[in-house]
């Protein structure tokens, strides 16, 4: 495999030099031949044969840390305890912490905090169960629940290995909606397993955000949930995709002068996220949807065991088209990737009609990357943040759950998502849009702000809203 640049990565090696036999200059030598620039040293312990020392390195190449481990291994005297870099000291200990909203400072503090005083509280709240959105953090809490059978595009990864991501939406709640977020990774994959165990974590939480749970089990889960919960449950991965997918899509046909009744959409990948954002392309005017997943082209003379992928084949692909990506791709204005990383071509990009729109959402890898297809394309998209145009649920979830939770809404409905979509879209002007800008950054503080009063409007007009809070 050919190595990637990697754009001016600094790891961090953590060496002990036995001092009786090598000199640090040797080690430093082998990282330079290796392709490693240190820029950093920190010395860490020091005896009088043995010295542990941080280098921070910046490395040239992807494969220069192997490199260099590869050179240690030859040289006596110089051991490589760990590898690290800014990533994984990121995540050192975890990302998120529980602190207190005030201090416990004496003995007064406590016995009102905690017991006797406290009891009080609870016996309030017995008598009367709604008490406890205003004397708990029931009202400012989202459980992020995950089962780590669809995490990101990495697959079905387990409950530990989800934990970085739950952690990671956890923060986002935090800094762009100050929603106390906790990520909740369940050890069953079992759909009765997982509807239990939701429904008796919830008296802590006024809002559930369902996230990589894979399809179908994911729209039983949610179904279920909503329907036995009287607060807001949102499998993320469905409808924070689809609110942003749509509110990128307005703005992407918008900028090259198409109307959504007569765009040609291909989506690729019918699983949760493709499958609800389809649903809102189809609620928002779309006609001409093919859906396309690994065994090719959902159409409505073949009978589908998936009961929602039977759903998407009677409601889409009216011409019936038959073949796989690269037939549904001719003549088609829009590609809409949920799928898999890599698999969109240049061929089949160059079949596409005059100005094709690519939104390639798969993460961590999109269907394309950019720079493979800019010349083709007259808007190109990803899910990642290191692209412009950042097609990405966070841009949505923070503001909806804001917005929920100040009108204590009992569901998010289709016209609170609705707005949502609107709302995300708008906050972009005629004059602004352009080919790297159809949706906003997710530090435009105006995201959350338009997305939340948006959503509060839509649930007092449709019902669903429990108060009114104040502005
Ligand atoms: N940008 C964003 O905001 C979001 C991106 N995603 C990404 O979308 C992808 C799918 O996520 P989910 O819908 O949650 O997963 P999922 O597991 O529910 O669905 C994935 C679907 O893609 C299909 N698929 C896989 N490889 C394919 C291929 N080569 N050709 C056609 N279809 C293929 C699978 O069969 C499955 O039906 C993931 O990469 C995920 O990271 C998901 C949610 C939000
Ligand atoms: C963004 C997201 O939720 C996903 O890729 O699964
Ligand atoms: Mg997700």
């Amino acid at each position: 495999m050919r190595n990637q640049p990697l754009d001016g990565k600094t790891i961090i090696l953590r060496i002990e030099l036995d001092t009786k036999q090598t000199f640090f200059g040797t080690a430093a030598t082998a990282i330079e031949n290796a392709g490693g620039d240190i820029i950093a040293i920190d010395v860490i312990q020091t005896s009088r044969d043995r010295t542990v020392r941080d280098l921070t390195v910046k490395v040239r190449e992807a494969d220069t840390p192997g490199r260099i481990a590869k050179a240690f291994e030859k040289l006596p005297g110089i051991r490589l305890i760990n590898v690290s870099d800014r990533t994984f000291l990121l995540h050192l200990g975890g990302k998120i912490t529980i602190q207190p909203k005030t201090p416990i400072q004496n003995r007064d503090d406590l016995s009102r905090v905690y017991t006797p005083e406290v009891a009080r509280v609870c016996n309030a709240i017995h008598e009367d169960p709604s008490k406890a959105f205003t004397l708990t953090i029931k009202r400012n809490c989202v459980a992020v629940v995950s089962d780590g059978s669809a995490v990101l595009g990495l697959g079905n990864i387990g409950p530990f290995a989800a934990m970085p991501v739950m952690e990671g939406k956890a923060m986002l709640f935090k800094q762009f909606a100050d929603v106390d977020a906790f990520p909740i990774c369940l050890d069953t994959q079992d759909t009765e397993g997982i509807i239990a165990t939701v429904k008796a974590i919830a008296p802590g939480f006024g809002g559930i955000n369902l996230e990589d749970i894979s399809s179908p089990r994911c729209f039983e889960i949610e179904q279920r949930l909503r329907e036995e919960l009287d607060i807001p449950v949102f499998h993320d991965d469905q409808h924070g995709t689809a609110v942003v997918l749509y509110a990128a899509l307005l703005n992407a046909l918008k900028l090259t002068d198409r109307k959504i009744e007569d765009a040609r959409i291909v989506v690729c990948g019918i699983g949760a996220a493709g499958t609800a954002c389809t649903k809102m392309l189809l609620a928002g005017g779309a006609r001409h949807v093919i859906g396309v997943d690994r065994e090719g082209i959902l159409t409505r003379d073949h009978h589908y065991p998936n009961g929602m992928w039977q759903w998407y084949a009677e409601h889409t692909n009216e011409d019936r088209v038959y073949g796989g990506l690269a037939e549904a791709l001719q003549n088609a204005d829009v590609f809409i990737g949920l799928s898999a990383g890599g698999i969109l071509k240049r061929e089949h990009i160059s079949t596409m009609a005059d100005q094709p729109i690519v939104f390639a959402m798969a993460n961590p890898e999109p269907e394309i990357r950019p720079e493979e297809a800019e010349d083709l394309v007259a808007v190109i998209a990803t899910g990642r943040s290191d692209y412009p145009n950042q097609i990405n649920n966070v841009l949505c979830f923070p503001g909806i759950f804001r917005g929920a939770l100040d009108c204590r809404a009992s569901v998010i409905n289709e016209e609170m998502k609705l707005a949502a979509a609107e709302a995300i879209a708008s906050v972009i002007s005629t004059d602004e849009l352009g080919p790297l800008y159809i949706v906003p950054s997710v530090f435009n503080q105006r995201v959350v702000e338009e997305v939340r009063r948006r959503v509060v409007q839509a649930a007092t007009a449709s019902g669903v809203a429990r108060r009114q809070p104040r502005e």
